[in-house]
């Protein structure tokens, strides 16, 4: 809670005098704490006061958003015993207002950081493997389609008005683009408006800088820092799955930014109510802003982003050689990428173009080694865990639909993401014959062609969204 005002100052009549506005700046002050007044009323901003006419200068029109949602209210009701219950506000922009820039933001080490002091703070270890600085991700090289769109909206929204869309939760599968958003969000939202104070980190970070607090004793200092920031952006929040104690911490941050009017996006796996060991209380708050859902790209992104990397790589391709590319790889960007590096060093190292022929090659070599196997038995487990159900009753001869649903779903997936024959599937789930798979798989198909519905515990999906989410789970491990 922000403390209580007390009338600092006493009205001071209709003749304004000179130090009112001094009286004001120090009110201010008071009631904002000498950190968050000096980033928004420090040399970022400038008041001027005419009579009861209070103008403040900013440099931006988003900062004039931002400074009226967040500020207007309570500067209105500071300035009213100074300057006169007739106070108004008006705004200017452009004006001559120094912004003072905020010093280079990446953590230049691996290791969990203990002092969150820095203004913002890059998460998740942003060198790499040979010491050299991580590129950080711009919004402007996200590839924007049908897979993304509305993750991409909701970030856009985030940049112009947080409150509307927080707490905005992205989830999809590995190496779709989750934390290149949440970068990206950050490094626009810094050059839009470099007051604000953004704190990018992954959850484990957070759950890190947590024990250390408590083992520190230095709890309070903790939730202090974070009481900081404007702007929270926390990577990979499933990490907090199944962890009770670090739930508890990251639902009471999240309550204290909901009642302050401040903002938080954060990044998942999965969607909020497949964390399946997350309290009810943390789901539902994330539940309540935006969720977006990231799929992986289609084929038209796939080829744009090949395109666009081999150009940043400087390598040149043939037409059927992005083409290959694009098809070869679909499950996620990350490996979209790996390929294109791949071909990019032999095109350098050989000063070369790369055709189709060499595309086939080198990739055909990197599949071998790479792909990862998907077997009947990792299916059955995602899809057992989905539905909480147990194996054992998954293969009974039970053909309630409780159990019978999640086997054909079962059965469906094992016949598009395994080379396993009808009768194999069968004999692993529970020794059915190969027409009951295929029968399954048709019934699948139909009920897919007919968007048909299907509910788990309380919550209602669409058969195609399911397949997927299942997909994507299996496919990550
Ligand atoms: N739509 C896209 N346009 C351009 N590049 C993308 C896109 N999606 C992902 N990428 C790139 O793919 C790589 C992996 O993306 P990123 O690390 O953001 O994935 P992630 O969803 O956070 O994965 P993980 O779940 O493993 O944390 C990055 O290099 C990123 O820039």
């Amino acid at each position: 809670m922000p403390p209580v005002l007390s009338p600092v100052v006493s009205f001071a009549g209709p003749h304004v005098s000179s130090n009112a506005l001094d009286q004001l700046r120090t009110a201010l002050q008071t009631h904002l704490g000498p950190r968050r007044f000096q980033n928004w009323f420090g040399a970022s901003s400038r008041l001027k006061l005419d009579g009861a006419s209070l103008t403040l200068c900013v440099q931006s029109p988003y900062l004039v958003k931002w400074i009226q949602k967040q500020f207007e209210g309570e500067l209105l009701r500071i300035a009213a015993p100074i300057v006169g219950p007739d106070v108004t506000l008006t705004y200017e922009v452009g004006a001559d207002v120094s912004l003072t820039p905020l010093p280079e933001d990446a953590e230049t080490s691996s290791a969990p950081q203990p002092s969150l002091s820095r203004r913002t703070v890059a998460g998740p270890a942003p060198q790499s493997v040979h010491g050299r600085s991580k590129r950080m991700y711009s919004l402007s090289e996200f590839v924007v389609g049908e897979a993304n769109a509305l993750a991409m909206t909701g970030v856009q929204q985030f940049i112009t008005e947080p409150a509307s869309v927080s707490p905005l939760y992205l989830h999809g599968g590995v190496g779709n683009g989750k934390t290149h958003l949440l970068e990206g969000l950050r490094a626009r939202l810094r050059k839009e408006c470099p007051q604000l104070q953004v704190l990018l980190l992954t959850a484990e970070h957070f759950c890190n800088y947590f024990t250390q607090a408590l083992s520190a004793r230095t709890l309070p200092s903790f939730r202090t820092k974070f009481r900081n920031v404007d702007l929270l952006l926390v990577d990979d929040v499933d990490f907090l799955d199944g962890k009770k104690g670090f739930q508890e911490e990251f639902l009471h941050t999240l309550k204290q930014f909901e009642q302050e009017g401040r903002s938080v996006a954060v990044s998942a796996n999965r969607h909020p109510r497949l964390l399946s060991n997350t309290s009810d209380e943390l789901v539902s708050r994330f539940l309540s802003g935006l969720v977006c859902r990231i799929e992986s790209p289609d084929d038209a992104m796939r080829r744009e982003i090949v395109q666009r990397r081999a150009t940043r790589l400087k390598a040149k391709f043939s037409t059927e050689a992005l083409d290959h590319v694009a098809n070869r790889f679909t499950g996620n960007v990350r490996e979209l990428e790996g390929a294109v590096n791949v071909l990019s060093t032999w095109s350098q190292m050989t000063r070369s173009r790369v055709t189709l022929q060499v595309s086939r090659k080198l990739l055909g070599r990197l599949e071998r080694d790479c792909v990862r196997l998907i077997r009947v038995g990792d299916i059955e487990t995602a899809v057992c865990e989905f539905f909480g159900v147990e194996t054992e009753s998954l293969r009974s001869s039970s053909r309630k639909q409780s159990l019978s649903q999640p086997r054909m779903l079962a059965m469906y997936l094992s016949r598009k993401l395994t080379q396993s024959a009808y009768s194999e599937i069968g004999a692993h789930f529970g020794g059915r014959n190969h027409s009951t798979v295929m029968s399954a798989e048709r019934k699948i198909a139909d009920q897919l062609a007919a968007s048909q519905t299907i509910r788990i515990a309380s919550e209602t999906w669409t058969l195609q969204d399911l397949l997927q989410t299942l997909e994507d789970r299996i496919k990550a491990g």
